[in-house]
């Protein structure tokens, strides 16, 4: 007698599940780029051919020795600069060719110091468009709720109406954040934002600037010294030689978010952090630098 066969021996071909996110666009191409400061015999070449690509909500830092180009990086993608050769883009386009909303923030919180708290935060809604064109409209309602809600969420709630010089440099600091980001950007330019800080309030901040990418995911570059803040908060990050800047390694970071403090004590943490260190020292005494 026949005896049907268990279904379960027959093997079922398997078809892959369709990945339900959207492909992610290529937001930055730096194609070949080099850059000389200055021309003749005293020009500085501050980078070799480099060519580097981010995603869309991509988190990239860039690391390497002092004066390497990192901050140099940050200024072509914000078209601050022009590469002296190879192409730039962003956002699909030749940088400069088409609008891209960026959120900028430096070491120093440059906050206007005859503006509140408050009213520093709002600058980007006056100055940027689509949100310019509503400024005389919605400054006293929608845009101050808006900065008052960001402030808030780093902490700065209550302070608004308070001065620059009211506030300690790490509160500042979280305005200055508040400021790169509250016309939503797709780009946000980090040039060691918390360089200038102690070790608790740059660790709060790593947490905070965290939660703030998750949220609204803008591609970021952060120039960083601190090997910790790059594995922290990087998805990707980015060795350069000493100048002239070449990229040495373009290192995956995979730590599950959002990443804790204790993440940062786990060994595969630590491992990244001393590779990276052991790269950068490295590069700095291979240009003759102190080890
Ligand atoms: N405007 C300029 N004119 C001349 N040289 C410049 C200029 N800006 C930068 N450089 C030089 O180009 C090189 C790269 O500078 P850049 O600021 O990009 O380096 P960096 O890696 O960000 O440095 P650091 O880590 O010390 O901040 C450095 O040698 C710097 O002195």
């Amino acid at each position: 007698m026949k005896t049907a066969k268990s279904p379960a021996l027959v093997p079922v071909p398997t078809v892959p599940e369709p990945d339900p996110r959207p492909p992610r666009r290529l937001f930055i191409e730096l194609e070949r780029v080099t850059v000389s400061y200055g021309k003749g015999p005293s020009a500085t070449q501050a980078l070799a051919e480099i060519s580097l690509q981010a995603e869309e909500g991509d988190f990239i830092a860039l690391v390497g020795p002092s004066g390497c180009g990192k901050s140099t990086i940050l200024k072509l993608v914000g078209d601050l600069l022009k590469a002296s050769g190879g192409h730039v883009f962003v956002a699909g386009r030749e940088v400069g060719a088409q609008d891209v909303r960026i959120g900028m923030a430096f070491q120093n919180p440059t906050l206007l110091p005859w503006l509140s708290i408050r009213d520093n935060v709002m600058l980007p809604l006056k100055i940027v468009q689509p949100f310019r064109a509503e400024w005389k409209r919605k400054r006293h309602g929608e845009y101050r709720d808006r900065a008052e809600a960001l402030l808030a969420k780093v902490g700065l709630g209550g302070f608004g109406g308070k001065y620059p010089w009211q506030l300690s440099g790490g509160m500042q600091q979280r305005a200055s954040l508040c400021r790169a980001l509250i016309h939503e950007p797709n780009l946000l330019l980090l040039d060691e934002p918390f360089g200038a800080l102690d070790q608790f309030t740059r660790e709060e901040l790593w947490d905070i600037l965290q939660t703030l990418w998750i949220d609204g995911k803008p591609t970021v570059l952060l120039v960083t010294h601190d090997l910790r803040e790059s594995a922290f908060l990087a998805n990707r990050i980015v060795v350069m030689s000493a100048r002239p800047g070449r990229i040495l390694v373009d290192e995956p970071v995979g730590f599950a978010r959002p990443r804790t403090l204790d993440t940062t004590y786990q060994p595969g943490f630590t491992n990244l952090t001393h590779k990276l260190r052991t790269l950068i020292v490295e590069a700095r005494t291979a240009a003759g630098g102190t080890p």
